[in-house]
């Protein structure tokens, strides 16, 4: 796949003197979905802003399918849809003159076919005609998404697309998302949600304090650092588990009746069977085996543990 943005040492320090980013090298494939995780203020908005030229880099350089960001602005943003964080619309405009507004604000001819087939891929066909104000918070949210898509572009940024909207509205924002992927559109989401960059994304970025810990396919990522925890019940409960099981690395939960038993599911020895003989040899019956692997969030805290 090709890259539709390269990046590379993009740095910003505000006048106020705050390092916000510090050397970030990515490059971005088209079609995909990137999710960019990280901590409040480790540099994702200052990242996407740059990119859409809204901040200035203090350093580095970053080219928007193949146009400079600084000297082809315009060729750079006119491939760019952003979807801020902040609802800020004109409430008592009508949906249709929002996003017609928002595509004359990029030179672009009027294209009323192009603003129909946006509307109706957000669902707001049918509202059209209604002002904002009479819109639920959902659609407002597809409204900003409309905007960003009026002058038809190839590459979407969505800052915090879900933050702060309930559990409906999300798996909602996460639908009109996918389906943007399947026309072709690059995006490239922020999230705190571990959960959203776990459901949606192709590769995922963990920013830090200014930098790039890593970028990995989502299920690369999953699988070389994911673990898995296997967890036995057992028939009667126990009042301390066994020195020979204790040694084994496992623990006795406060019930006494669930030992939990961590390992890496990419060994080639996952150690269970000398564990299940180890019971056995104890005369500890078991009830159950269950086996969880660790979730994106799991392993997003070992990493910003162990990388930083
Ligand atoms: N305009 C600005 N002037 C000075 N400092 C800024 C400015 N914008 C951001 N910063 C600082 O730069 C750092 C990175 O902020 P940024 O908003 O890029 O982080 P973020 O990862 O998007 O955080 P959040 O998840 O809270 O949105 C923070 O320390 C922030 O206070």
């Amino acid at each position: 796949m090709s890259s539709i943005i390269e990046v590379r040492d993009l740095s910003k320090t505000y006048a106020s003197g705050t390092s916000a980013l510090k050397g970030v090298t990515l490059d971005i494939r088209e079609g995909e979905i990137l999710a960019l995780l990280g901590p409040n203020g480790a540099g994702k908005t200052t990242f996407i802003s740059i990119l859409c030229g809204l901040v200035t880099p203090s350093g580095g350089q970053a080219r928007v399918g193949g146009h400079d960001i600084q000297r082809e602005y315009r060729e750079a943003r006119s491939l760019i849809g952003l979807v801020p964080q902040e609802i800020a619309l004109e409430f008592f405009e009508t949906v249709m003159n929002t996003v017609r507004f928002s595509r004359g604000l990029y030179g672009k001819a009027p294209d009323d076919a192009h603003l129909e087939r946006v509307l109706r891929a957000l669902a707001l066909w049918d509202k059209r005609d209604a002002k904002l104000r009479e819109l639920s918070g959902g659609m407002k949210r597809r409204v900003l998404i409309a905007k960003a898509l009026s002058h038809g572009p190839r590459i979407l940024f969505l800052d915090e697309p879900t933050a702060g909207v309930d559990v409906n509205l999300r798996r909602e924002m996460w639908e009109v998302v996918r389906r943007l992927k399947a026309e072709g559109v690059t995006i490239i989401l922020t999230t705190h949600y571990l959960e959203e960059a776990e459901e949606m994304a192709d590769r995922v970025g963990i920013i830090d304090k200014g930098r790039l810990l890593l970028v990995r396919d989502k299920a690369d990522l999953m699988h070389e650092f994911g673990q898995k925890v296997l967890t036995v019940e057992l028939a009667t409960p126990l009042a301390h588990l066994p020195e020979a099981l204790a040694s084994l690395g496992l623990s006795l939960a406060p019930d006494g009746l669930t030992v939990s038993y961590r390992y890496d599911s990419n060994a080639d020895r996952s150690g269970i069977a000398r564990l299940l003989a180890a019971f056995a040899a104890e005369g500890i019956a078991v009830r159950d085996l269950s086996t969880e692997q660790s979730s994106l969030e799991d392993v997003f805290l070992r990493l910003v543990r162990d990388l930083a």
